[in-house]
C-alpha cells in the first residue's frame, strides 16, 4: 500500500528532515505515527500523500510514485491535514458537492458516523465548533471509503467523550481492503486503537512493529525500584515504571507511552533487545 525506500527529504539542504528512511505499510491495518514535535510526523505524511516530494529514494502509494498525484490513486486515498478548513455550507450540501471524488463513498456511513458524534447535519459547517468540524471531517474522510486514510492529528481539538467515540468509529471503519495512518504526539490517544506502532525519531523510523508481538516480546511493570537487567526505567511517583523482556509470562499490555519514551530516549539496552529478533519490518533499529 505504501512502501517508502531511503527518502531523503529536507525543507533546506542545510537541514535533512529524513536520511535513508525506509517505511512499508500494508492493507488490513490501523497504524499510529508516533514521534516528538518537529520530528517530521507531517512532513512524511505530505510525502506519503504527495504534497511534499522525495529530495531522494522513492515513495510509492498503490504502486504509484506518490508525487504523481495520479488521479486514480487520489480518487483511492484521503489524506485529513491537522489544520481544516470548511466552507459555509451543511453537511449535507457538502457531501453532495465533494462525495463524488471518491467513487466508493458510502453516505450511509456518513450519516451513521454523524449521528454517533453527535454533528448537527443541518447546521452550516462553519457555524460548528472547532471540534464539532474536526468531527465532521473525521466522519467524511472514514465514509470516503478510500484504501488508504491518511489523519494528522485527529484528536487535536477533540474532547474526552469525542476520543474515545473517535476510537470506536475508527475501529468499525477498518477492513482488510483498507490501511489507516494516524498520527499523533499524544500516545494515550491511540491505545487500544492501533495495532502496529510506528516511531519516527532522528530522521528514520525507529520502530514498525505490531503490538499483539510487542506484548509478547516485553512486560509493562511499575515495580517499587528498577533493577540493572531492566531494557528501560523511569521513575514515576509511584516506583520506577519499566520495560522489561518478557520471559514467556503471556502477552500483557503494552504501555506505548513508556515505549514511546524510551524510543526516543534511545534505550540502549531496549534498542539492541529489539533488534535481535526483528519484529520490526524496516531495517532501523
Ligand atoms: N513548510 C515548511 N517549511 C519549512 N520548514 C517546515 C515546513 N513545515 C514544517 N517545517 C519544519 O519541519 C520540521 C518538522 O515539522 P512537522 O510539522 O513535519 O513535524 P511534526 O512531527 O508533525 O510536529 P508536531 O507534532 O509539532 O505537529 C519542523 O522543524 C518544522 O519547523
Amino acid at each position: 500500500m505504501v512502501r517508502i525506500r531511503n527518502l531523503h527529504f529536507g525543507y533546506s539542504r542545510k537541514r535533512p528532515l529524513f536520511q535513508n528512511l525506509s517505511l512499508t505499510l500494508e492493507r488490513g491495518h490501523i497504524y499510529g505515527l508516533l514521534g516528538k514535535n518537529g520530528a517530521g510526523k507531517s512532513t512524511l505524511l505530505k510525502n506519503i500523500v504527495g504534497l511534499a516530494f522525495p529530495d531522494g529514494g522513492t515513495c510509492e502509494v498503490l504502486g504509484q510514485p506518490a508525487a504523481r498525484r495520479l488521479p486514480a490513486v487520489l480518487a483511492d486515498l484521503f489524506f485529513l491535514p491537522e489544520e481544516i478548513y470548511v466552507p459555509a455550507v451543511t453537511a449535507a450540501k457538502f457531501a453532495e458537492q465533494t462525495a463524488g471524488f471518491y467513487p466508493k463513498f458510502d453516505h450511509e456511513a456518513l450519516a451513521h458516523y454523524l449521528g454517533e458524534f453527535e454533528v448537527p447535519a443541518q447546521a452550516l459547517l462553519t457555524a460548528l465548533s472547532f471540534g464539532q468540524q474536526k468531527k465532521f471531517m473525521i466522519a467524511f474522510a472514514l465514509a470516503a471509503n478510500t484504501s488508504l486514510l491518511v489523519m494528522d492529528e485527529p484528536t487535536n481539538g477533540l474532547d474526552i467523550p469525542s476520543k474515545a467515540q473517535f476510537r470506536k468509529i475508527v475501529a468499525t471503519a477498518l477492513t482488510e481492503e483498507r490501511c489507516l495512518i494516524i498520527s499523533t504526539h499524544q500516545v494515550r490517544d491511540l491505545e487500544s486503537l492501533i495495532d502496529t506502532v510506528v516511531v519516527l525519531h532522528g530522521q528514520r523510523i525507529v520502530l514498525n512493529a505490531d503490538l499483539g508481538e510487542l506484548a509478547e516480546r516485553l512486560a509493562f511493570a511499575t515495580v517499587p525500584e528498577a533493577s540493572g537487567t531492566d531494557l528501560y526505567a523511569e521513575e514515576s511517583v509511584r516506583g520506577a515504571q519499566v520495560i522489561r523482556a518478557n520471559h514467556g509470562d503471556g502477552a500483557g499490555r503494552v504501555d506505548l507511552e513508556l515505549l514511546f519514551n524510551a524510543l526516543v530516549g534511545e534505550a540502549p539496552a531496549l534498542v539492541s533487545y529489539l533488534s535481535q529478533k526483528q519484529p520490526v519490518h524496516e531495517p532501523a533499529l
